[in-house]
């Protein structure tokens, strides 16, 4: 699903990303972890294409996105990509259901059925009418998470998607994301938290920019 090869970013004389190379399979949960500085949100942001990376190549489902100039960065993000930050940038004038609706509309047309049942997925058919102030951190990271998922994209990114958040909420987000992972989505999350680490399929641990430590789970045995 997707593949980094010898991935640099140099900002001045600091290597954030020191040659990364790594792929990830559909279907899978894969958290990037590390201590702070260690290059994870420069990584994210570059599979992200919210930033250009000095070297090497990255390409998602098939498509090498490296040389995409903004637009065409802009509008793959928009196809195939769902992006989740800490801070949950919800529109706090929009209900929770017209924040799923904006995505929809930026994507393509707003349907109100389908961001009823993106909320729905998340648990949260019944704050549909709510103002972001009205719901808690909980509820409005995963008001966030619908709003990712509404356009069905393959990969999704989240940038320290429970950072903000108590251990039940994590929960709720982490089980989410595995319910993601049976529709056959790919998730990629920057973490510090160990034990949402251990839940995951992949690990890849950065150390001053570089791959200190990839592990994979081993595959469940199929009976
Ligand atoms: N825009 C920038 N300009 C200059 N240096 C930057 C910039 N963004 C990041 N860096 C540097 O790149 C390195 C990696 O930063 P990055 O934010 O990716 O780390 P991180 O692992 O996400 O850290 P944290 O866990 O603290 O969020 C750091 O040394 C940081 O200071």
């Amino acid at each position: 699903m997707i593949s980094t090869v010898d991935l640099c970013k140099d900002y001045g004389s600091v290597k954030a990303l020191d040659n990364i190379s790594f792929s990830v399979g559909r279907g899978r949960i894969m958290s990037i972890m590390g201590p702070s500085g260690s290059g994870k949100t420069t990584l994210i942001n570059l599979i992200a294409g919210l930033d250009q990376s000095t070297s090497g190549r990255i390409s998602i489902g098939g498509t090498d996105i490296t040389d995409f100039d903004n637009d065409e960065k802009a509008r793959f993000r928009l196809e195939h990509l769902g992006i989740i930050f800490q801070q949950f940038h919800l529109v706090d004038y929009l209900t929770a259901l017209d924040n799923v609706m904006l995505a929809q509309y930026f994507h393509s047309m707003p349907d109100r059925e389908d961001a009823m049942q993106s909320l729905k997925m998340v648990g949260l058919g019944d704050r549909a009418d709510h103002l972001p102030g009205e719901l808690s951190g909980g509820e409005k990271q995963r008001v966030a998470i619908a709003r990712a998922i509404t356009n069905d994209p393959e990969l999704i990114l989240a940038d320290e998607p429970t950072g903000n958040l108590d251990e039940d909420n994590e929960r709720m987000v982490m089980d989410i994301f595995k319910e993601l992972k049976v529709e056959g989505k790919t998730i990629i999350l920057v973490t510090h938290n160990h034990s949402l680490g251990e839940q995951c399929d992949e690990v890849i641990r950065l150390k001053h920019g570089r791959v200190d430590n990839h592990r994979i789970r081993e595959l469940e045995m199929v009976k």
